[in-house]
């Protein structure tokens, strides 16, 4: 496995440069859309001859998807460059944010992907990366700022490389006995936290797992619930005899800070929180709870208490080897701007509110 592969085009793709992906089934050259504008993509795609990738989800709103009749709904679409798709109506057919602003014009004609499996880590790579998963698509060598192979865009969030970085004692007002924990990937820039709270024994700990929240966790936002859970969570912890909050850095459900204001700005024109995600071209949840697991591992964890009402929270951990005792919920009252985000929770993510 080569980490390193990974993040130079994750790197890349957020700098608007140019990638090669390949895979068992080809190679193809790729830059992203978001951010591109008539110099960068002239630079790339000098004959103006790159198709457009995008997700399969993506297609169906732009009515493309039943003219190929894929046979794997994670399947990408590409769509035909004509000539009047410059760097602008690429960003229209990309951004559904931009729908309600800029009806699509079309037609439209979907093409056969030269490399389906290159082309499905494409969409995992533009989740790594924070950005659409939309991108320019040429075949054929050319100049490229990273070379990344399929294999690699797979393993890159595997937990295997995570250690501790160093740890120090951090009261913080549910408990005045805290110790803060910092964990370090030699891949992945983004350090994952955990709290130790209260005084460590043979018993169980009471574990959160906590996902980066930016608007909940240090604005106060009210569209969700995560920054009264993170409080509530480390006071019941405190209550408890000993546990820890894993602080993941997997903004967004693991889409990223950009993406989660898309799903937003989505909400805001009507659609909810596993709609939104799933128009912008991305899994319901991408998360991963491998690396939670990992974390606990490397304190010396193996049976937890788990705080949460997410079933799948729960499925993940225990997939990954930790023992999951105990499921404890975390129960917090709506206000009138979060009622829909938990209401859909409830309804269709499976969360046992
Ligand atoms: N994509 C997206 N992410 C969101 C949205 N609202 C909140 N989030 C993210 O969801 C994550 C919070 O989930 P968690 O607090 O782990 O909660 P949960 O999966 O609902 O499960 P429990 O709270 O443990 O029951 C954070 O990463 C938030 O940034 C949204 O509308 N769209
Ligand atoms: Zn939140």
């Amino acid at each position: 496995m080569n980490g390193r592969d990974a993040a130079r085009a994750i790197d890349a793709l957020r700098r608007g440069w140019a990638i090669r992906l390949t895979a068992s089934d080809g190679a193809i050259r790729l830059m992203a859309i978001e951010g591109a504008d008539a110099v960068t993509l002239a630079d790339f795609d000098p004959q103006g001859q790159a198709d457009i990738l995008i997700s399969a989800a993506r297609a169906e709103t732009l009515k493309l998807a039943n003219q190929l009749a894929a046979a794997d709904p994670d399947l990408p679409v590409l769509i035909e460059r004509a000539p009047w798709i410059d760097a602008d109506v690429a960003t229209s057919i990309s951004d559904p944010v931009l729908d309600l602003a800029s009806p699509l014009k079309g037609p439209f004609r979907a093409r056969a992907l030269p490399a389906p499996q290159a082309a499905k880590a494409a969409l995992r790579l533009a989740r790594l990366a924070g950005i659409l998963p939309a991108y320019f698509l040429l075949e054929g060598d050319g100049a490229v700022e990273a070379e990344v192979s399929a294999d690699d865009v797979g393993d890159y969030d595997d937990a295997i490389h995570l250690a501790i970085a160093t740890r120090a004692r951090l009261p913080v007002s549910a408990s005045e006995s805290a110790e803060i924990i910092a964990f370090r990937s030699p891949d992945e820039p983004r350090e994952h936290v955990a709290l130790v709270v209260g005084k460590r024994d043979a018993s169980p700990p009471v574990i959160r797992i906590h996902s980066e929240c930016l608007t909940g966790d240090v604005f106060g936002s009210l569209k969700c619930d995560c920054g009264p859970q993170l409080h509530q969570a480390l006071h019941q912890i405190a209550d408890a005899q000993w546990g820890v909050l894993l602080y993941l850095r997997q903004e967004g459900r693991g889409i990223g800070l950009v993406n989660k204001l898309r799903a937003y700005a989505l909400q805001d024109q009507g659609f909810d929180t596993v709609d939104a995600n799933v128009r912008l071209g991305f899994a319901i949840d991408a998360r991963d709870f491998s690396v939670a697991a990992r974390m606990l591992d490397l304190l010396g964890i193996g049976g937890v208490r788990l705080l949460t009402n997410n079933p799948q929270k729960v499925a993940g951990l225990q997939a990954s080897g930790i023992e999951v005792i105990e499921r404890l919920p975390i129960i917090l009252a709506a206000n009138p701007h979060n009622e829909r985000y938990l209401a859909t929770k409830r309804d269709r993510t499976g969360h046992q509110l």
